[in-house]
């Protein structure tokens, strides 16, 4: 008999009812020691789900000594932060000494994530449960499934879409860019060279451009610098991101788009306006983009007991 590819917000009720607090006390441990924690992991579940769907394919390690990388050895996914991929295994690792087998690393990522976002300020939306973990990750699947900082509203619209996200959940999600940085390498163009003009973005805010410009120079630069997607709030989860679109301070030219496509520029203004309405919106397409390619059973999934290891 074929199990319906649902998820729900009770499914370890009877198999594993304390799964939350399990991983809601590492959670709040490591933001406690590593508040860039949060951004990292938020992020980590983005760019799992948007890759083969929210399967922890992301997780896997390289075999050493093969040729075929993983997909967190792929060259986007290169500058995902450690203390991601460090919470999940914390967590994993205590869950799986109280509940062993139940739990998927699918599912302890998507609540993680969503600590990480109520313990930012952001709402504590309920999470969905029952994913399976997926049998393939491999880099070479991970540049045409995840967006580019220099990515134009066109092609971020269409990622978006082929995922089933419409262009209201794409403006809404971009608002996780409320907190954390990003390299300089990935704003360098837009800040001295913007479309081959030898010209910074005419669409930057002066006094954002020259701060950007004193921290990363055009050669030579330190590549371990990072700038805050929101320089006014980077590690409150808010509504300042819409507002900063609106004063030219995105920080990508993905960020800024944004704000300058008629398609797109409405939904910033509205999320700029009212802060209850972003959060609730975020809760709801945080809640679609966890959906997005759900494994059950054994033909498609597994349940892996390390994170990083297939079964
Ligand atoms: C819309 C297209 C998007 C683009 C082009 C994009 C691109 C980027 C880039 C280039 C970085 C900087 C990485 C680095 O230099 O270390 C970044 C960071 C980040 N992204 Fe996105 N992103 C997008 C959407 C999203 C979504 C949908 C989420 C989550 C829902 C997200 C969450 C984050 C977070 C939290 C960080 C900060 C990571 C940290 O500080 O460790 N992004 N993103
Ligand atoms: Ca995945
Ligand atoms: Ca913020």
């Amino acid at each position: 008999k074929r199990r319906p590819r649902q998820i729900s917000v009770n499914y370890y009720a009877k198999s594993c009812p304390q799964v939350e607090q399990l991983v809601g006390s590492i959670t709040s441990q490591q933001f406690k020691e590593a508040p860039v924690s949060a951004p990292a992991t938020i992020r980590l579940f983005f760019h799992d789900c948007f890759v083969e769907g929210c399967d922890a394919s992301i997780l896997i390690a390289t075999q050493p000594g093969s040729k075929l990388l993983a997909e967190k050895d792929a060259e986007d996914n290169k500058d995902l932060r450690t203390e991601g991929f460090d919470t999940i295994t914390r967590a994993k690792t205590l869950v799986e000494s109280k509940c062993p087998g139940i739990v998927s690393c699918a599912d302890i990522l998507a609540i993680a994530a969503r600590d990480f976002i109520h313990l930012s300020g952001g709402l504590n939306y309920p999470v969905k449960k029952g994913r399976w973990d997926g049998k393939i990750s491999m880099a070479t699947r991970v540049p045409t499934n995840l967006p580019h900082a220099n990515s134009t509203v066109d092609q971020l619209i269409k990622l978006f879409s082929s995922k089933g996200l419409t262009i209201q959940d794409l403006v809404v999600l971009s608002g996780a860019h409320t907190i954390g940085f990003a390299h300089c390498k990935n704003f360098l163009d837009r800040i001295y060279n913007y479309k081959g003009t030898k010209q910074a973005d005419p669409s930057i805010d002066p006094r954002l451009l020259k701060a950007l410009k004193m921290s990363c120079p055009q050669v030579g630069g330190n590549a371990d610098i990072v700038a805050p997607f929101d320089v006014t709030t980077p590690f409150v989860f808010d509504h300042a991101y819409y507002r900063n679109l609106q004063s030219k301070l995105g920080l990508l030219a993905s960020d800024q788009g944004l704000f300058l496509d008629p398609r797109t520029k409405p939904i910033v203004q509205s999320f700029g306006e009212d802060k209850a309405k972003f959060f609730q919106a975020f809760s709801a397409a945080m809640d679609k983009m966890g959906s997005i390619g759900i494994k059950r059973g054994r033909r498609h999934g597994e349940k892996r007991k390390v994170c990083s290891m297939h079964m």
